[in-house]
């Protein structure tokens, strides 16, 4: 089950990641709480209620009055722990409303904090504060007694039956009753029998919740636009990247992102694509990557549909700058070298087309800088090191999302000139950016309209794109 979901699971958070509709947390989540249920102690329960039906035959065997006291004890412990259920779900809901109400007011609180001490409201806000939480606290205290009390009575219970048990064995046996070592087994046996009722409102919630948890990792599942890991590798000779009447949607029900599309990205070509927010210019990207399956037509590099290759192959010939370059955890030549084992003169050069190698010298700990504990980089810093990420091993063909971004007029300078060498090298790169610095290195300036893929500044928007040389339009 975990094999059949995670993969799928993380790859739709991975997908939705940009739009932030997922986080991996709660998938994560999700997931903990199906295994938890299945494999821990609500599974095992589920079990030992299987096996009811087995054993109560053999108390009545044993003799009618056991099988009554099981009987009995064991409605009475399923009630108390239905019971029990309520009154705890009550007592969380209550806690975590209270931690709601108190953390939303000092997030207020935090967000005025200046005008709350320059109007002198402070001493007011802590008393609203205080008499709030403490009524609040009131309640709590009450769930807290009312779930106390019901655990009690569970324990007493579960006292209870032993006792009647025992009384019971006893009983038989003084009474002449036959008493073995089977007879006494049997009665250690019958004990259990009551444990899954003990515990019918737990096993309840858990499965509940793990039910719930299913039925979203399935949503997720079957969300999944995204290609998948393994494929085949197939040989690359030339680089050449060419889209034929690609078209994509999310989901059969919405309008179509992309429709159409034809490009051809030859060996030593630059192309720059433009597109106003939302117009489909990173699902472009995606596609080219072989990240999402089209919906119709198809991407292939000398060939062979991207979607279709092994993502570790098409890694080595292919490299991407997303959006948002987040860099993960690792130290900064583990991050360029895509966390594999990494190979200095490789992790350098990668480095030094990007224009990251002084900023990366500067580090306290230079190359064996840990990211992403404590370490803070600017964006642009980022940026620059995701560049390098991209660029490691000399990939023939470079995707770039959001070229320059986070850039200075220095960084833009670098990344220029990166691409001019990439260019002479006989490498290629799609990539869409907002500066005209960049857009002017481009040999072919197309934008997203419509969902299509026009030529920028073409007779649709004739005042859109004034910005770029003629030279380069069409
Ligand atoms: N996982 C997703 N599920 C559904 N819709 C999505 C998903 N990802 C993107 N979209 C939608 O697809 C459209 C194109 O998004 P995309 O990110 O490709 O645009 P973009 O041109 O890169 O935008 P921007 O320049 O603002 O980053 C948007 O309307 C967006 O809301």
């Amino acid at each position: 089950m975990a094999d059949r979901l995670t993969t799928p699971a993380l790859l739709a958070v991975a997908q939705h990641a940009k739009n932030g509709t997922t986080s991996l947390y709660e998938v994560l989540r999700d997931l903990q709480l199906v295994r938890e249920a299945v494999s821990g102690f609500a599974g095992k329960m589920l079990v030992s209620m299987a096996m009811t039906p087995i054993l109560l035959p053999l108390a009545f065997l044993v003799h009618w009055a056991l099988a009554v006291i099981i009987l009995l004890f064991c409605l009475a412990m399923a009630l108390i722990s239905l019971a029990m259920m309520g009154t705890m779900g009550r007592q969380r809901r209550l806690a975590a409303g209270n931690a709601a109400a108190v953390f939303g007011m000092t997030v207020d609180t935090m967000r005025s904090g200046e005008a709350v001490l320059a109007m002198g409201m402070l001493p007011r806000l802590a008393r609203r504060w205080l008499s709030a939480s403490s009524a609040r606290a009131e309640e709590s205290w009450r769930a807290e007694e009312a779930v106390a009390r019901v655990q009690f009575l569970h324990q007493l219970a579960l006292g209870l039956f032993r006792g009647a048990v025992m009384f019971a064995v006893t009983g038989i046996t003084l009474a002449g009753g036959h008493m073995s070592s089977t007879f006494g087994g049997a009665a250690v046996l019958i004990m259990q029998v009551v444990t899954p009722f003990a515990t019918l409102g737990n096993t309840i919630e858990t499965w509940g919740e793990a039910s719930a948890a299913w039925a979203r990792l399935r949503r997720l599942a079957s969300n999944v636009t995204q290609a998948p890991l393994q494929g085949l590798a197939f040989p690359v000779t030339q680089g050449r990247l060419v889209a034929e009447r690609l078209s994509f949607r999310f989901d059969t029900r919405s309008p179509p992102i992309l429709r159409n599309i034809d490009l051809a990205v030859e060996p030593r070509q630059l192309i720059g694509i433009l597109g106003g927010p939302g117009s489909g210019k990173t699902t472009l990207m995606r596609l080219l990557l072989g990240l999402h399956q089209p919906s119709a037509g198809g991407v292939f590099l000398d060939g062979h549909a991207t979607s279709q290759w092994d993502r570790r192959d098409l890694a080595r010939h292919i490299g991407y700058l997303p959006q948002q370059p987040q860099l993960g955890s690792g130290t900064v030549a583990e991050v360029i070298a895509r966390l594999e084992e990494p190979d200095p003169e490789l992790v350098m050069d990668a480095a030094r087309r990007a224009g990251a190698h002084d900023l990366i010298a500067g580090l306290p700990l230079g190359y064996a800088t840990p990211l992403g504990q404590g370490t803070k980089l600017s964006l642009g810093q980022q940026h620059r090191i995701a560049i390098a990420r991209a660029l490691y091993g000399r990939p023939k063909l470079l995707l770039l999302d959001e070229l320059g971004g986070s850039l200075d007029a220095e960084g833009e300078a670098d990344v220029a000139a990166m691409l001019g060498r990439l260019r002479r090298e006989g490498g290629s790169a799609v990539f869409t950016t907002h500066r005209p610095a960049l857009l002017r290195m481009a040999d072919r300036v197309l934008a997203i309209r419509n969902a299509t893929l026009v030529p920028a500044g073409s007779a649709m928007h004739p005042h859109s794109d004034r910005s770029l040389p003629e030279r380069r339009l069409a």
